[in-house]
């Protein structure tokens, strides 16, 4: 992502509370992502992301990297939210990127972390066994709070470029997320390695669950239309041809933990 400048700042979100400062950015050129000037800003189709983790796992790089901010001035004068829209499987999906946990004094109080996210990334670092023992705890609050919620997690191992300290294996990370039945990825925000895939991981895991929400409540209204041939076969050719969409993806029955594109 080095050597492209800084992405230009597209608006500021209404959502930023006190203390904070929302920047609304894109993935810089080159990406892989498209740019994109920004969604809908209203409520329901921005996604609240909450970052957990011990202190210096690299939570905030990670969200700096994903809000497009450089180390330096700029990153002080962020604060502590990033909102920002991305392309992912060809549609747009706005993030509101939440770095607040123990941030500002404990201003924002863990319980109401726990209760605001659409979508959760508890960090650990590959480099020190007592994160990745936090991250553990931080998952089990979560169920409690979020008890009756299908709510995505996903566990993240950064600074997996420290290949010489590395305290939590790779395996280790995985079956955590297999135990505690979330998504794992590691990631190094040192080298930006994985940063991208996994924020549009997180974004796959929001749609999933909501399709599969939305499925499940039509299954059970019994309100399956009956379809002519004709669409039926056209329904499946479209099936064919978009594999790899967020569709085929919700049918794909794989649990394989590492895979961020399927339940
Ligand atoms: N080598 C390496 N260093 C990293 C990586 N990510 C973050 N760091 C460094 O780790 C230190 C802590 O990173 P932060 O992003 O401030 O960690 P944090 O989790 O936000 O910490 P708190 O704000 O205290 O909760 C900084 O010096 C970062 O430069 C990484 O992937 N690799």
């Amino acid at each position: 992502m080095a050597g492209t400048g800084l992405p230009r700042v597209l608006g500021q979100s209404a959502e930023s509370g006190p203390g904070t400062q929302a920047t609304r950015r894109a993935w810089p050129e080159g990406s892989s992502d498209s740019l994109s000037s920004g969604g809908s800003d209203s409520d329901e189709s921005v996604y609240k992301v909450l970052l957990l983790g011990a202190p210096g796992v690299g939570k905030s790089a990670l969200a700096r990297i994903f809000g497009g901010v450089e180390d330096g001035p700029e990153a002080e004068a962020a604060g502590h939210t990033y909102d920002r829209s991305i392309m992912v499987d060809g549609e747009e999906a706005s993030l509101m990127v939440y770095d607040i946990w123990e941030q500002d004094g404990g201003r924002w109080l863990p319980g109401h972390c726990m209760a605001m996210g659409d979508a959760y990334v508890i960090v650990y670092s590959v480099t020190d066994k007592g994160s990745f023992e936090k991250a553990s705890e931080l998952r089990v609050q979560l169920r409690r709070a979020r008890q009756t919620d299908d709510v995505p997690i996903i566990l993240v191992g950064n600074k997996s470029d420290l290949v010489r300290s590395r305290e939590v294996s790779v395996d280790e990370g995985r079956a955590c997320a297999v135990v505690f039945d979330c998504k794992f990825i590691e990631t190094s925000a040192a080298l930006h390695h994985n940063v991208q895939a996994l924020f549009e991981g997180v974004v796959r895991q929001i749609r999933l669950r909501k399709d599969s929400k939305e499925a499940n409540a039509r299954r059970q209204a019994g309100t399956r239309r009956r379809e002519s041939l004709g669409k039926k076969a056209k329904r499946f050719l479209g099936r064919i041809v978009a594999r790899n969409s967020r569709k085929m993806a919700f049918r794909a029955k794989s649990k394989s933990c590492h895979d961020l594109s399927v339940l």
